[in-house]
């Protein structure tokens, strides 16, 4: 379809007797006749607008737009609704008129948003903040670049609320996905979240997402980072950007991603926001729809006719700094000057597309000079080396030149979404007859693309290049010029076969795949909010995990009578967090006060070795304790350790313990504990990423060389331990469950509570073996994880100031009796304990 013949279906909205601005109910009586809807929220609808001389507003379908494109991707019975703003200032008084006319004949709701806010919120912050930064452009001094201006940020989240509204206005929040696009609205996933908490809600960054480092620098990063991690699904077009968002997650927030049969994935208060990394393809029927037009057969023959017995290189760019445009001559003009052979017979075609922002004329100057130098030095009369085409070219003729040309060349320094080189290839495969100037009539291309945008890891056939790199770039040129045709060949069949099947609607059905896959669940979860301003963000839990009761699991320990309590230690009688690991006094006088009732048996079940628990744990004589993951077991101080384990391999370290050393080496603020049955690889005091990093990669280097050896390899919080095979906190607690069984004692309470991954055995073997004692099935059991997260236990309480409350409850009155005694003794005071 012709640009005009877009503009031919231009739909009137007659403005004339407009009502104030628009009402509810607008929305709320739309019809809806499919199962599915998607909402498609983006800075701008996918329109066009006109208004003519009587003040009366047309629309019409932008075919250029992607999201409008997206809809091919969408299954027939889905309902597409867009969200977005016309940057035009339509009066007030138009507003409800035009909306209505939006919404009934294009399923648009505008956002408007006045000339000054949007000034401030799209020139402003967009333009001149976030888009610098996010293509690596720090401002280190005031000419390159604006610096963090607060007014520009209120702005932005403004218009981010202001988006929130609309969706707020339109959306069937139990049924609808809501598909949010782009850096202009970065902050909305955390509008929208606050007020439907299940919302099926995606994001896609079409843009670069840059190196920690550099993001780190903007002063709303954490805010930014945490609205786009109240979306289910937050997508990328590379793994590069992908992988710079995780580690700033990492970095910033302590939160680390895990990988699952492919899928990536972060735990975000008992929410799983995935990570989709997947580049934008093109609209493959729209393109082979331009090739079949008539206009474009008769551009292209005019253009073969122009450029006759011609080799030509094409550029197509947008005019903004990051194009790399006068990198891009550089190369030509070196090229020019070594190869003497290509004078008069090669012509680059670079196209600029005209843009608006200021420093637009700083490039224009540049390379309209570099232009009139090559063209002067090389050139002739007939003969111009370099063709600059400075104003808008249509569809037809931009794929007229991309069918015609030899080669197509990308330099840009910083680019995400990059569609060119899809399109140059698509137009060269073409219908199949008459393709390039220079004689092949095969199906061939050559690309010629910077590493630093979006589809480079996607073409594999490329010439990938440093655009920064003057020599490389010409090199690559000369090289796509003289490389055999059945190299071309072969090359372009590469990637149009991946072009081909990598199209929009590919996208688009991938990502709303993985968007429906990981809100599955979203129905059946219970969800609440926490967190002021940007803090804010979901908890979602399963629907049988709830927060411990402190008032239920007090009066179940005050009405029974044999009571069996399992406790981790780090993480759960001491913060994960804290420098000193010793027990406080307050822990001691808890543990004591606990054991001092007859009615409790207690233990400590950790990780640690039995050393350090013994030495800790001195002034507790009664207190169980269960060292290294329950491989050495003591009941009380006056008795031996125990081990029911008859281990004695562990032959297995010294294979071990050189990987440990490796890593150790190359990892900073890494170190090894060894302990009398296990290593542990400690990697808290490592840069977080890093360690996360090595830590995976330590695990895999593990696991396979210990293939056939009697250990396991287990991760906890900043550890990796290797220990010995059927170790595990659950075969202790089975163990001293059923010894109390055994004894004619089954516990009528049973509390287990802890924080980490090797918790988890507890909480699993503890269900499994109540069931399997008939004796200890009538007990009250209390499986309880120290933190919100994905857990097996039912329950769960916040932190370690939480879990010692509760066992303060517990011990009220003997800690009472034991205040009494110390008072007398004149040794402690309750208060300075508690
Ligand atoms: O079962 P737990 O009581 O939770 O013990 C598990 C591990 O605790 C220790 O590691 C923890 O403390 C370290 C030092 O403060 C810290 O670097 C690490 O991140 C924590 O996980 C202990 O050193 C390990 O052997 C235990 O397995």
């Amino acid at each position: 379809m012709s640009e005009a013949r877009v503009l031919s279906n231009f739909s009137e909205c007659d403005t004339s007797t407009m009502d104030s601005d628009r009402g509810h109910s607008m929305f709320s009586s739309s019809p809806r006749l499919s199962q599915d809807r998607t909402i498609i929220v983006a800075n701008r609808l996918p329109l066009q607008t006109k208004k003519d001389d009587s003040g009366s507003w047309y629309f019409s379908w932008d075919v250029n737009s992607l999201l409008l494109q997206m809809k091919d991707g969408l299954s027939e019975n889905t309902d597409v609704l867009y969200i977005g703003c016309i940057n035009e200032d339509i009066d007030m008084s138009q507003r409800k008129r035009v909306t209505r006319t939006l919404l009934e004949k294009f399923n648009c709701v505008p956002v408007f948003v006045a000339s000054d806010l949007r000034r401030k919120y799209l020139d402003g912050f967009c333009k001149h903040q976030l888009w610098p930064l996010f293509h690596y452009m720090l401002p280190i001094i005031p000419d390159y670049g604006e610096r963090f201006d607060r007014s520009l940020w209120q702005a932005y989240v403004t218009v981010n609320v202001m988006f929130a509204n609309t969706v707020t206005e339109v959306i069937n929040s139990e049924e609808d996905y809501v598909w949010v696009h782009d850096y202009h609205l970065m902050a909305l996933p955390t509008f929208i979240r606050r007020r439907f908490f299940k919302v099926k809600l995606g994001f896609f960054l079409h843009t670069p997402f840059p190196a920690s480092d550099i993001y780190m620098t903007l002063p709303v990063r954490e805010e930014i980072l945490r609205g786009l991690l109240n979306a289910d699904l937050i997508g990328f077009q590379t793994f590069d950007y992908a992988r710079h968002f995780l580690s700033c997650c990492s970095r910033m927030l302590g939160i680390h991603f895990k990988t699952q049969r492919g899928y990536i994935g972060l735990d975000y208060f008992g929410r799983t926001v995935g990570i989709k990394i997947l580049p934008v393809g093109i609209h493959m029927g729209r393109l082979m729809d331009t090739l079949g037009y008539s206009e474009t057969q008769a551009k292209i023959d005019e253009l073969k006719t122009q450029y006759k017995d011609k080799v030509i290189i094409l550029g197509v760019d947008d005019l903004d700094i990051f194009q790399g445009i006068s990198l891009k001559l550089l190369a030509m003009e070196q090229l020019l000057k070594e190869n003497s052979k290509w004078r008069g017979k090669l012509v680059m075609v670079q196209i600029a597309n005209p843009t608006s922002t200021q420093e637009v004329i700083e490039i224009q100057d540049e390379i309209r000079a570099s232009v009139m130098h090559i063209n002067a030095e090389f050139g002739t009369e007939e003969y111009k080396p370099v063709v600059l085409i400075e104003q808008q070219v249509s569809h037809i003729e931009r794929t007229a030149y991309y069918t015609v040309s030899d080669c197509c060349i990308v330099t840009a320094v910083r680019d995400g979404l990059n569609l060119i080189p899809y399109e140059y290839t698509v137009c060269r495969h073409g219908s199949g007859s008459g393709l390039g100037v220079s004689g092949a009539d095969s199906k061939q291309s050559t690309l010629i693309i910077s590493e630093f945008i979006g589809c480079s890891p996607s073409l594999s056939g490329a010439i990938r290049v440093n655009p920064w790199n003057i020599d490389d770039v010409s090199g690559a040129m000369h090289m796509a010029l003289t490389m055999p045709d059945t190299e071309k060949e072969m090359r372009h069949e590469k990637h149009y076969k991946y072009v081909s099947t990598h199209d929009i609607a590919h996208w688009v059905r991938s990502f709303m795949g993985d968007l429906k896959n990981g809100t599955k669940s979203h129905s059946e979860r219970r969800c609440w909010g926490i967190g002021l301003g940007f803090r804010f963000r979901i908890v979602a839990l399963d629907a049988g995990f709830r927060k411990l009761s402190l008032e239920h699991i007090t009066s179940a320990y005050r009405r029974t009578k044999n009571r069996l309590i399992l406790l981790d230690y780090d993480g759960t009688m001491v913060p994960c967090n804290s420098i000193d690991k010793t027990p406080t006094l307050e822990v001691i006088s808890l543990l004591n006060a606990l054991c001092a009732d007859s009615s409790n048996l207690v233990f400590i079940v950790s990780g640690r070795s039995r050393d350090v628990l013994h030495d800790w744990f001195a002034p507790c004589k009664r207190l169980g304790l269960s060292a290294e993951h329950g491989f050495f077991n003591r009941w009380q101080q006056d008795q031996e350790w125990t081990s029911s384990m008859c281990i004695s391999d562990f032959d297995w370290k010294e294979v071990v313990y050189p990987v440990l050393q490796c890593y150790t080496e190359s990892t900073d603020g890494s170190s090894i504990e060894a302990k009398e049955t296990a290593l542990v690889w400690h990697y808290q005091d490592a840069d977080p990423d890093f360690g996360s990093w090595q830590a995976r990669e330590l695990r895999v280097h593990l696991e396979r060389i210990l293939a056939n050896k009697p250990a396991v390899v287990k991760s906890g919080h900043c550890i990796v331990e290797v220990k010995p095979q059927g170790v595990s906190k659950g075969t202790v607690a089975e163990e001293l469950l059923l010894s109390q069984v055994k004894a004619g004692n089954p516990p009528d309470f049973l509390l287990c509570i802890g924080d980490d991954r090797s918790d988890e055995d507890m909480f699993e073997s503890i269900a499994t073996a109540v069931k399997g004692f008939p004796e200890a099935s009538l007990a009250d059991v209390f499986a309880c994880t120290v933190g919100q997260k994905p857990s097996k236990a039912k329950y769960y309480l916040e932190d370690t100031v939480e879990v010692l409350k509760m066992l303060h409850e517990f011990s009220m009155p003997s800690l009472l009796q034991e205040d009494h005694e110390w008072r007398n003794h004149g040794v402690f005071s309750c208060s300075k304990l508690c």
